[in-house]
């Protein structure tokens, strides 16, 4: 299913487009990309090494790992412009280094962005739109949507290498979504974006995915990951090491507890049998204490019985989002 823009007016809203609740495909749904062992090396290299990735239509799927761990490669596999040494693909259905439909159906966007250095940041959507086939009026109209989408339709008229490097990325992004794509492939999308623009980029993905778009992201960030994504995909050394469903709730995290008396703090928690751990990270917040706790639910009774038993709790939250601690679980390798 693609998701147009609407021909003229104004952009759709990704959040109010979001329907309550994870999108998620239905049961059974065959995945929107699927890839089985594969391997490609330059040179000595083993750039990919084994990937097994299975991404679910409608999801945000985060491909996390250290420098070098084969991200951009396989993104290149999976767009269709680099072949595979061994391994299948399959995206939106066929092979993408094989077929022209499914690469129609594939939204990419590399790590830079690269520019004609003749052509305005308009141009450079319409002249995609018209690889794409697009009639000129609606290929006009989706360029316009479009810079509008990614709040660029003022410098739509400047030459595009003449854009700041967070303004390219933003056009990088309505590039990669001039055809509708089905799957959209994002080698880390946000970096150079000023905060503002992150948000809105997260919005933006959340409300694609709503609308069935898949989504594959790279990114070093993780806490930027974090709120967007429902999945995860970790490499290391070119090898799929692990995926998660994230987002449920579920698995024992460590939370940061302050209260406003410490030793009000330490009395419940020895009388309630809590373990507290030293938050040796902030040692000059008073207070701050550490614990291990099952899961979200599990948190809300502990906060409850601190409350209730007088302690003036300031807050409890994570330490790390849940993609971070997945990671840093993992035995990763920079190389
Ligand atoms: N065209 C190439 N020629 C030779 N080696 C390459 C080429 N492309 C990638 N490599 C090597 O393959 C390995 C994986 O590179 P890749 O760019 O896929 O990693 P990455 O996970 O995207 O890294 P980063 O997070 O630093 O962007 C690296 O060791 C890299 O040096």
């Amino acid at each position: 299913m693609s998701t147009p823009l609407p021909a003229g007016g104004p952009p759709p809203d990704p959040i109010a487009t979001a329907p309550p609740g994870p999108p998620g495909p239905p049961a059974g749904a065959a995945p929107a990309i699927l890839a089985r062992g594969l391997h490609r090396s330059f040179g000595t290299v083993r750039a990919v090494a084994g990937v097994d990735l299975a991404v679910r239509r409608g999801s945000v799927t985060a491909l996390v790992g250290p420098n070098g761990s084969g991200k951009t490669t396989l993104l290149l596999i999976l767009a269709g412009l680099l072949a595979p040494d061994h391994g299948s693909v399959l995206v939106a259905g066929a092979d993408p280094a094989s077929s022209a439909l499914a690469r129609s159906r594939i939204g990419w966007m590399p790590d830079s962005f690269g520019t004609w250095d003749s052509l305005t940041a308009v141009e450079v959507l319409t002249t995609m739109a018209g690889a794409y086939r697009l009639g000129r009026e609606e290929g006009s109209a989706r360029a316009w949507d479009l810079l509008r989408a990614v709040h660029l339709d003022d410098l739509a008229t400047a030459p595009a290498h003449t854009l700041s490097r967070g303004q390219k990325q933003r056009l990088g992004m309505a590039r990669a979504l001039i055809n509708s794509p089905d799957v959209l492939l994002l080698d880390e999308p946000a970096s150079g974006l000023d905060p503002r623009s992150r948000i809105e980029m997260r919005a933006l993905l959340r409300g694609l995915a709503a609308g069935g778009t898949t989504v594959l992201i790279s990114s070093h960030v993780l806490a930027e990951l974090d709120e967007m994504v429902d999945d995860a995909v970790f490499l290391t050394r070119g090898r799929t090491i692990s995926a998660e469903q994230l987002g449920t709730g579920a698995g024992t995290r460590r939370w940061r507890l302050r209260s406003l008396d410490p030793a009000a703090l330490q009395r419940w928690a020895a009388q309630a049998g809590v373990p507290l751990v030293a938050d040796t990270d902030t040692p000059d917040v008073e207070g701050s204490v550490l614990v291990d706790v099952a899961d979200d639910a599990a948190a809300a009774a502990l906060l409850a019985a601190a409350v209730g038993a007088g302690v003036p709790v300031v807050s409890l939250a994570p330490v790390s989002g849940l993609l971070e601690q997945a990671y840093l679980t993992l035995d990763t390798d920079r190389r």
